[in-house]
């Protein structure tokens, strides 16, 4: 479970330049829930998803995981609860590594300064394995070099990748926003996946409405720093996509 209580993000406090990104926001967000989180450009979203990985640090209130406050860790503090898929495909793989490789170095994410993990017989079928459920055809190929794969085959292994270990939360940052609508249909399913059969809590922020429509047990709506709408599953269910385009006139 997470729970944001009274959360608040100023940036530039004091200054001409001050913003205010989150004001007062509560949110529960039980296990396994999928919630989409839509709204304009400024509304606050990038900012709330970088407050629950750790990477903006809130200027009041707490954010909790499992009933432990997390407020203050950063961003790397907090690998062992969460994976994080971003916009750009190119930012969560090593280019000039194989496959397999980048794949060894996902395993080591959360291990032990010091520990290795080789490639051996095991491993390598491991990966096998986890790559054949994309249906790419990747799984033929675990020397090929990350940079010769397109950019959804790059965001489909990512998301693999970053859920190797035994994260609890995926944040998933627009993650087709760069793609073609044929690869980001193939990571958004991979994405809904992996948080089914992971059971992953997860959160997903996209301006893509037919996404929003179609993923997720849960939808909210940010304006100007606070949610102004709460869709629980049932209510979700309900919606029709051109609900959710009268959301944004
Ligand atoms: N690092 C920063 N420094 C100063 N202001 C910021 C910073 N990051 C975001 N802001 C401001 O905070 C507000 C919320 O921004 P945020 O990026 O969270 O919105 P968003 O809903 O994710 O927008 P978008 O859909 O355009 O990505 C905006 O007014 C933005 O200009």
């Amino acid at each position: 479970m997470i729970e944001i209580n009274n959360l608040v993000k100023t940036y530039n406090k004091g200054l001409d330049t001050e913003v205010l990104a989150l004001q007062d926001i509560n949110l529960n967000i039980s296990d396994g829930q999928f919630l989409v989180i839509v709204g304009a450009n400024g509304s606050g979203k990038s900012t709330l998803l970088n407050a629950i990985a750790g990477s903006v640090l809130p200027t009041s209130g707490e954010i909790l995981f499992d009933g432990q406050a997390v407020t203050k860790l950063r961003d790397f503090e907090r690998s062992r609860w969460i994976a994080r898929i971003f916009q750009n495909p190119l930012s969560g793989t090593a280019p000039g590594l194989s496959i397999i490789d980048n794949f060894r170095l996902a395993a080591l994410r959360t291990k032990p300064k010091g520990l290795t993990v080789g490639i051996d017989s095991t491993f390598r079928k491991l990966v096998q394995e986890k790559v054949s459920v994309l249906g790419l055809g990747l799984e033929n190929k675990p020397d090929a070099l990350m940079e010769t794969l397109s950019g959804g085959q790059r965001q489909a292994l990512t998301l693999l990748m970053s859920t190797m270990d035994e994260c609890k939360i995926l944040l998933l940052d627009e993650p087709t926003a760069a793609l073609d609508p044929r690869s980001a249909d193939i990571v958004m399913r991979t994405a809904d996946k992996i948080i089914q059969s992971l059971n992953l809590t997860a959160i997903l922020v996209t301006h893509n409405l037919k996404e929003a429509f179609t993923y997720g047990n849960r939808i909210i709506q940010m304006a100007e720093g606070r949610i102004i709408k709460d869709f629980d599953q049932d209510c979700k269910q309900q919606l029709k996509q051109a609900d959710l385009f009268e959301w944004f006139s």
